[in-house]
């Protein structure tokens, strides 16, 4: 077993200097030994204070200069194929923020390179599966007590979205939490997916339409709809509803106190997913590392990558057709069975 995960970052954004600071400051058996951006600058602010830590402009240079075991990936979606390769290539674990890549054909590609390394070697950043109400909520569901589970109810509201979100990155980019939430909670794979374009807001962006409606069917017949809401203003707020035969369960409802004083009563909105998921971002590194320093992977893994790709590529096609789009999924391989 590997005794201290030396890991490289590339990417060092808003979500890779988050994973930075999290490895750094409360992760157990690793450290950051490499940050990896093209922007030099934001990498020497990520990496500032932090022993060992070295700075590079690409991820062949780091692994040259020695001392990468793993790499944590958090570059934007569409450069995610690349650098995948080439990890497998060198066999070292990955945890790869969602999406694995944006489209099915690309993340296949991914799968036929992890095959011909035979075994699985890549983790997908899909941190609601750590969070403590989705693991609950998971545990119900499968429990039985309440009956089948027969439709979830869905939102997932952002404040605002950051320069060059595109409309298809409303699937690619948020939704594909959604299609990851569905398979975890019902242990199926999802057969269509529906875009539905209502009234957009007038806060959304140029070449935005927000918000959406999107309707998915699981193999089962199970029906979900969520509303994907990314200029939303108010706060974040994503949270689950879920119908069963015999009961109806909700999660993540605002939580915290709810204060009643001089004739007004409320409480506190989480201010964006740092705050809402930071817990499960630490238990998801956590577990990538324990399982990485056993050569394993510790969560979602590259079929949940792929299958999600998959359900993203129909979504983007139903935004621009309207129509119910089904979803395309190759036969799995023995090595995700
Ligand atoms: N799990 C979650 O809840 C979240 C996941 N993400 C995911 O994390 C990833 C990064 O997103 P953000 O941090 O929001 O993006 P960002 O735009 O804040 O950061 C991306 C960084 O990558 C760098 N970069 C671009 N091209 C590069 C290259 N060729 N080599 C090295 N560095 C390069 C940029 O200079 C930038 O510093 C995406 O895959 C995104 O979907 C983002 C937010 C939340
Ligand atoms: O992954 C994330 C962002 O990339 C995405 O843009 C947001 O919509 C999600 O809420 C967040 O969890």
């Amino acid at each position: 077993m590997t005794e201290n995960l030396k890991i490289a970052v590339v990417g060092a954004g808003r979500m890779g200097a988050d994973h930075i600071d999290r490895i750094h400051t409360r992760i157990v058996g690793a450290s950051v030994s490499a940050v990896v951006d093209i922007d030099l600058d934001r990498a020497g602010q990520a990496a500032a204070g932090i022993p060992g830590a070295r700075v590079f402009a690409s991820l062949e240079e780091a692994r040259a200069a020695g001392g990468v075991d793993a790499v944590l990936l958090a570059t934007p979606g569409f450069l995610h194929e690349e650098a995948l390769i080439k990890a497998l290539e060198w066999d070292i674990p990955i945890l790869c923020e969602k999406p694995l890549t944006p489209d099915a054909a690309t993340s296949w590609r991914v799968i036929e390179a992890e095959q011909k390394l035979g075994r699985q070697s890549i983790q997908v950043g899909f941190m609601r599966r750590f969070d403590a109400d989705y693991a609950k909520l998971e545990q119900i569901i499968s429990g039985g007590d309440l009956g089948d589970l027969l439709m979830l109810h869905c939102r997932h509201r952002n404040p605002s979205t950051p320069p060059g979100f595109t409309n298809e990155m409303l699937i690619n980019d948020s939704v594909v939490h959604e299609f990851d939430v569905v398979r975890y909670l019902t242990g199926e794979e999802i057969s269509s997916v529906q875009v539905r374009l209502g009234k957009p807001s007038r806060n959304a962006p140029a070449g935005q339409h927000d918000p959406q409606q999107v309707l998915i069917e699981t193999t089962s017949g199970v029906l979900v709809d969520v509303e994907i809401f990314v200029n939303a203003k108010f706060g974040y707020e994503v949270g689950t509803q879920a119908s069963l035969e015999d009961g109806i369960v909700d999660i993540g409802l605002d939580h915290g106190p709810v204060t009643r004083t001089a004739g007004r009563v409320g409480g506190d909105v989480t201010p964006g997913f740092e705050e809402r998921f930071g817990d499960a971002y630490d238990r998801e590194i956590q577990s990538w590392v324990d399982a990485a320093r056993r050569d394993e992977v510790g969560g979602p893994n590259a079929w949940d990558g792929y299958a999600t790709a998959a359900c993203c590529e129909a979504g983007v096609k139903a935004q621009s057709s309207g129509e119910k789009v089904a979803v395309e999924l190759n036969e799995k391989p023995e090595l995700y069975r």
